[in-house]
């Protein structure tokens, strides 16, 4: 699979991978030439006119973007990621684990362990040659209020605001299919809980510390998974089992399964959370400049 960048000129250069089925448009430009506003966005991740995607990955230098490059020291590699609908999002847990594989795979970095500077901060990924990547996912934010719905049509359900450098409200459910077909964004309330939009999750047990999980991600729609979402379903589901990693001294570890597949949680005492799961690039080409704008 080539990745290598060439002139936009020449054609674009892009990979197709996903994490449990999240998929992104992958976008090598380590010089940070590209604009990639959010119409070209939404063209690449347009299902039946583009490439298809969740999102885009634009691989860039961080000294090479204005985003980034305070963390240039600590992680060579900013993950410029953008949603479906074009709109920027701090973070995107399938996501850096998909970035970090291409990165060892495309050259750019040795397998073992790799810092991807995000817009939520540095994210530590070990990736080994091939299989799972696991990501040092930082601490969860809980930051109320209490009273927080999450509606979908007439039904209603209480949720708890978790922020994984991006927002989440993670309502329990008694049914997956009772969350209906997410073709709308579910309505969440108070007013005003989430100025900058949020993605919701809804949860059903499945054993002990293993739960799974749907989701409507904020600017993408309904996704087959989502990084974030899933530690937040975890430490949502581990503080409303009475599990406390910072009172007990423990590790949890919480399995979530999503329409995608599967990812392992664990959330330490320090207040980190790791995730491991897949990703996996599947297909690589060259985009026409002309086409997207550029
Ligand atoms: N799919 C991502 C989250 C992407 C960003 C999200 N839609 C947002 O706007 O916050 C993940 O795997 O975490």
């Amino acid at each position: 699979m080539s990745s290598a960048p060439v002139s936009p000129a020449e054609g674009i250069p892009f990979v197709k991978g996903h994490g449990t089925e999240n998929d992104f448009v992958i976008i090598p430009d380590p010089e940070g030439r590209l604009a990639l506003g959010p119409a070209e966005v939404a063209r690449l991740c347009d299902r039946r006119a583009g490439i298809g995607g969740d999102g885009v990955l634009r691989v860039v230098r961080s000294a090479n973007d204005p985003a980034a490059a305070p963390l240039a020291a600590e992680a060579e590699w900013f993950m410029d990621y953008r949603n479906a609908d074009g709109s920027i999002a701090e973070m995107c847990g399938n996501g850096v684990r998909v970035f970090a594989r291409y990165l060892v795979h495309a050259g750019l970095a040795e397998p073992g362990p790799l810092a991807v500077a995000t817009r939520a901060g540095v994210r530590r990924t070990t990736v080994a040659e091939e299989g799972d990547v696991t990501v040092d996912m930082g601490r969860a934010v809980l930051p109320g209020p209490d009273g927080i719905e999450v509606a979908v049509g007439e039904r209603r359900w209480p949720a708890r605001n978790v922020n994984m450098g991006n927002p989440h409200a993670v309502a329990f459910v008694a049914d997956l299919a009772d969350a209906g077909n997410l073709y709308e964004a579910p309505g969440v309330s108070p007013a005003g809980v989430y100025p900058d939009g949020v993605n919701v999750e809804f949860v059903v047990d499945r054993g002990e510390r293993h739960v799974a999980m749907r989701v409507h991600e904020r600017g993408s729609g309904e996704t087959r998974s989502c990084g974030t979402g899933t530690c937040a379903v975890a430490v949502a589901a581990a503080r409303r089992d009475g599990r406390d990693p910072a009172v007990t001294g423990e590790p949890v570890e919480y399995v979530v399964d999503v329409p995608g597949g599967r990812v392992r949680i664990t959330e330490f005492p320090d207040g980190r959370i790791e995730m491991t799961g897949p990703a996996v690039l599947v297909a690589s080409g060259t985009i026409d400049p002309q086409w997207l704008g550029l």
